[in-house]
Order: structure tokens, then C-alpha cells, then sequence
């Protein structure tokens, strides 16, 4: 490949790179070399390859074949932290900040190389922290404990930390994925603003506008390879598409079918009234009925998470109350929603979702109530047939049912989750960001699953900032600081709709012609 700086030479250079996980071929002869300055996208579809080339880069995995070389020299030696740190680190979607530090803490934990003999200073550690996050333009307090910094302020810690250690290469992965529409902006322009000082980045994205906003460079992997660098210039959203999936055009439906005997005779399924959590939310109302897709849109401190959460039993409101399909729902506990017919897709799957070490047959079919007790009514056999099917339906890559869930790609991962909220076959599926992660192909796989979820009888519920994720509702409420600012029936624009979610629009800027709360 053509060197684009000659002076220095490309910041990374890998070639030849491929890695196996037993009969799982992740990368094969895979290749990306970065120039300084650049800002360069690495897309793929789920289980494309590419947080195993993360891996590699960070010198975290050894590659089986290939080399890696930076700013021309090869590659630190396996294990040696601080030579790798000072070549290259990794922002992750779950930052490695410790939330009970402050941010001066957070900065030099974990730094043999200076003044390992001397007791710390408190003062000088505060004012270092203060200089160095001064040095990159990063404005955060090095007093504030991390947990009390937005989700881009982390990040900027996460980065100044980076650069600090001397690396002049970052990998993003998915960075944005728990960023709202404000984040995303502040963190494009930090980037940029670094990128004007030299420093490169690969970021990666499922987000393709995300690749167009930021990125000069985009190279698309496909099945472990390696399949085109171009100037993203030079490869339109299509061709991006095209080369992400290796077909033209659009692919087939899923053959999922939703399982029967979901009856809609047009009595509500979801009933919510002047529920209320302290500090998240305020006398939220709402009326669904069988066949409706509900938007719950609101960036990050709407409290529309934090709805969600409380119809899956997570949080005990303050008030107000919760009936599925004509019987009061008791609130504040997990099975009890379960038991009424509350499917969760929950915002963390990290957290909330999956046992890593089973299988996708036994996660797909997991419900949290197996978690607390036997429950035993699921024969092996249906679990497999069950998820075989879902597999199949949302297109999950994985060698097969029995497959650890900890050996799948991250998307894939996710359409585990969704698929164990449709185990239970719930008369209300509440999904909090269903695609995040997930790549553009699988997420109208998805999107069109919860459709059917809905066609069948049932009832959706989307809570989202995604605008895709939005778009596939019948009706969207729109959250701001607690409280539903407007309701929007189909043929929104994205801009009322962005507007709402960020406090801008008042009721008279909405179609109401069918306001349902209340
Ligand atoms: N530790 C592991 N054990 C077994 N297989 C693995 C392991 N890590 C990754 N794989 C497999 O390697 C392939 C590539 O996965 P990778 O995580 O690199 O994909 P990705 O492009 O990052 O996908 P996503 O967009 O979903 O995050 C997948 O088929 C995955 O199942």
C-alpha cells in the first residue's frame, strides 16, 4: 500500500494479520496502515473482525500470522505495558475511568515510571492533572470524581490519559454508542481540534454518517478480510453498503415468524399512569394498544432509560401505576414484569444482559427469573429449536447454538439479548436502543422483527435517541428533562423530532391529532 507520508511513515502499518479462534477464522491476511493526522474508519459488518484487530493493535492478542509495525518500528514485545502505551490506546464504548476516583486519580493511577519512591502529593498530583488536561484543551475539573463527568468527559479523560503516556494513534471503538446528539458533537470536536495536532485516529462505527462526518479514510473488512481503502470521498454510502455486505441492492427479509396467540381485539395492552421516579422522570402517562410501536425518544438525562427500566421492574417508582393487558402490574420487580408479560432489552447488555460463559441457546432463552430460581418449564430441546431459529431470523454469526455467547462478536451479542426478550413471548416488549452496535444490515433485520412483534398482536415499546430506531414507530413521545414535551404521530420530520429531544419545540410545534396520554 502506498505510503501517504513519506516523512514519517504511517503511525500503524499492519499486513498479512490473521487470527483463529478455534474453527472461527476472525481475521485472515487482513491489513490497515494509518498516517499521521488522519482520521481513518474501520467498518464491517458484526463479526467482521474488527475488535480483533483492536486487539492486536493494543497488543492485548498476538496475531497468528503478519506484522505490525509503528511510525516504522516494529511492534513492542507481548506484555510490555508501557511500550504499548506509548504507541497506541484503545477508547472503548465502557471506559476503563474508575468512577469513585477523581479525574487527577484517574489520570496517574497505575504510572510506575515516575516518582515510584516518593510519597504522593495530592497537590502536585492535582496540578500535573490540571496542566495535562490544560495541555490537550480537555475542560474537566481534576477534583471531580469521574462518576459525575458526562459520558464525553470520561472519554476526553480517557484520551488525555492516552496522549500523556505519548501515543499519537487512538482506536475509538464505537465511541458514540452511549453518546447522545450533544456528546457526539462535542466529541467530533475534540477529535478534530487533535487531530489538527497530529495526532490519528481509526474509529469505528456502525454509524455510516458518523464515518462521512469525521473520517478522511474508510476501510471496510468483510468475513475476517480485507476489502477497500478509499478516500471515503470516493465511496458513497451505497458503494460503502456494497462492500460492507458483498451484494447490491437490499438483502431478503428475515424468516422469523413471530410465534401466535397474541389476540387484538383493541383494548390497551400497556396502561401507565402519573408513574414517577424522584430525579429521573415526572407523571408520565401512556395508552398503547395491540399493534402499536411506541417511541420514547430523549437524550440523556430525559429519563426516557430510566421509563424503560421501571416497566422491566428495575426502579421503584415514586407513583403511579403499570397494567399489561388489563391487570396492575406490581412495580419495582423484575419477575413480577416478567411474569405480566414485560419483555426487557435492556440498555447494558454488559451489565444486564447475558451470562458470557453459556451458550447463546441458554442466553437467547434466558430469562432473569431462571437467574433467581428454577423455573424449568423449557425443555432443552424447544431452547434449541428456539434459538436455532432466531439465529437464523436475526442473523446471528456464531459457529452454532451451543457457542459461549462471550465468543461472539458485540453485535451479535446483542441480538442474543433481543432474542431472549422475545423467549417469553411478552405482550409488551420494551427495548432501550435495540440496534446499538448492532451493523446496518442486522439493524433493519432487527427493527423489522420488532414490526412483526407488534403486527402480531403485541406491543413495542423503543426507548432511543436513534433517529433509525425512532423511525419504525407508529407514534413517538418525546422526552426533556422528566417530562414528555410532545408526541408525534407518523410522518414526523427528524428535525421536529430532534428538536423535541432537545428541549426546543413546544406542543405547537407537534402533531397532536391523536394525543393518547391521558
Ligand atoms: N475470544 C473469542 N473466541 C472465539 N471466537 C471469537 C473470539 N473473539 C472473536 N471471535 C470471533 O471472531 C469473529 C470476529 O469477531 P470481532 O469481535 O472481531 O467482530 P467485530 O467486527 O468487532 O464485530 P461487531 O461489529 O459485532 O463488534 C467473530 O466470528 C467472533 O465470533
Amino acid at each position: 500500500m502506498a505510503d501517504p507520508s513519506p516523512a514519517r511513515g504511517p503511525v500503524v502499518e499492519a499486513d498479512g494479520i490473521s487470527k483463529r479462534f478455534g474453527a472461527t477464522v476472525a481475521l485472515s491476511d487482513a491489513r490497515i496502515s494509518v498516517a499521521p493526522g488522519e482520521s481513518h474508519a474501520l467498518v464491517g459488518r458484526n463479526g467482521a473482525g474488527k475488535s480483533t484487530l483492536v486487539s492486536i493493535l493494543t497488543g492485548l492478542q498476538n496475531p497468528d500470522t503478519g506484522t505490525l509495525r509503528f511510525n516504522g518500528e516494529s511492534a513492542p514485545a507481548p506484555g510490555d505495558t508501557d511500550a504499548w502505551r506509548s504507541k497506541v490506546a484503545c477508547v472503548y464504548q465502557r471506559s476503563t475511568i474508575i468512577p469513585a476516583l477523581t479525574v487527577a486519580e484517574n489520570l496517574f493511577i497505575d504510572r510506575q515510571s515516575t516518582g515510584a519512591l516518593r510519597p504522593i502529593s495530592w497537590k502536585q498530583l492535582r496540578s500535573r492533572a490540571a496542566e495535562l488536561l490544560a495541555e490537550y484543551g480537555v475542560e474537566v475539573d481534576p477534583n471531580a470524581r469521574a462518576e459525575d463527568l458526562t459520558v464525553e468527559q470520561r472519554q476526553f479523560v480517557e484520551i488525555a490519559r492516552a496522549l500523556s503516556f505519548g501515543a499519537r494513534f487512538i482506536i475509538l471503538d464505537e465511541p458514540t454508542a452511549k453518546l447522545d446528539a450533544r456528546g457526539i458533537e462535542k466529541l467530533f470536536d475534540k477529535l478534530r481540534e487533535l487531530q489538527q495536532q497530529g495526532v490519528a485516529f481509526l474509529f469505528i462505527s456502525h454509524h455510516l454518517q458518523e464515518v462521512y462526518d469525521l473520517c478522511s479514510t474508510v476501510t471496510v473488512y468483510r468475513d475476517a478480510r480485507h476489502i477497500v481503502t478509499a478516500p471515503v470521498a470516493e465511496l458513497d454510502q451505497q458503494s460503502l453498503v456494497e462492500a460492507m455486505t458483498g451484494e447490491s441492492g437490499r438483502g431478503s427479509e428475515p424468516t422469523w415468524s413471530v410465534v401466535d396467540g397474541a389476540q387484538g381485539d383493541g383494548t390497551p395492552l400497556l396502561e401507565v399512569s402519573g408513574l414517577t421516579l424522584d430525579g429521573a422522570y415526572q407523571d408520565f402517562a401512556l395508552t398503547a394498544r395491540p399493534g402499536e410501536v411506541v417511541g420514547l425518544a430523549g437524550a440523556a438525562a430525559s429519563g426516557n432509560v430510566r421509563l424503560g427500566e421501571t416497566l422491566a421492574g428495575l426502579h421503584r417508582p415514586t407513583a403511579g401505576t403499570v397494567t399489561v393487558a388489563g391487570r396492575p402490574v406490581r412495580t419495582g420487580r423484575v419477575p413480577a414484569a416478567l411474569a405480566a408479560g414485560i419483555g426487557f432489552v435492556p440498555e447494558d447488555r454488559h451489565i444486564q444482559g447475558l451470562i458470557p460463559q453459556r451458550s447463546v441457546a441458554e442466553n437467547a432463552t434466558l430469562t432473569v427469573t431462571d437467574q433467581l430460581g428454577p423455573f424449568g418449564t423449557v425443555l432443552p430441546s424447544r431452547t434449541r429449536a428456539f434459538a436455532q431459529k432466531m439465529i437464523t431470523g436475526l442473523d446471528i454469526k456464531t459457529p452454532g447454538a451451543s457457542t459461549p455467547v462471550s465468543a461472539l462478536s458485540g453485535g451479535n451479542q446483542q441480538k442474543v439479548v433481543i432474542a431472549r426478550a422475545l423467549a417469553t413471548e411478552p405482550h409488551v416488549l420494551v427495548a432501550i436502543r435495540p440496534t446499538n452496535g448492532v451493523d446496518i444490515k442486522s439493524k433493519e433485520a432487527l427493527l423489522g422483527t420488532v414490526r412483526q412483534v407488534a403486527d402480531s398482536g403485541r406491543t413495542a415499546l423503543i426507548v432511543s435517541d436513534e433517529l433509525d430506531d425512532l423511525r419504525v414507530c407508529d407514534r413517538v413521545l418525546a422526552m426533556f428533562h422528566g417530562r414528555v414535551v410532545a408526541e408525534f404521530e407518523h410522518g414526523w420530520s427528524d428535525e421536529q423530532l430532534v428538536a423535541a429531544m432537545e428541549g426546543m419545540a413546544g406542543p405547537n410545534h407537534t402533531k397532536e391529532s391523536d394525543v393518547s396520554h391521558h
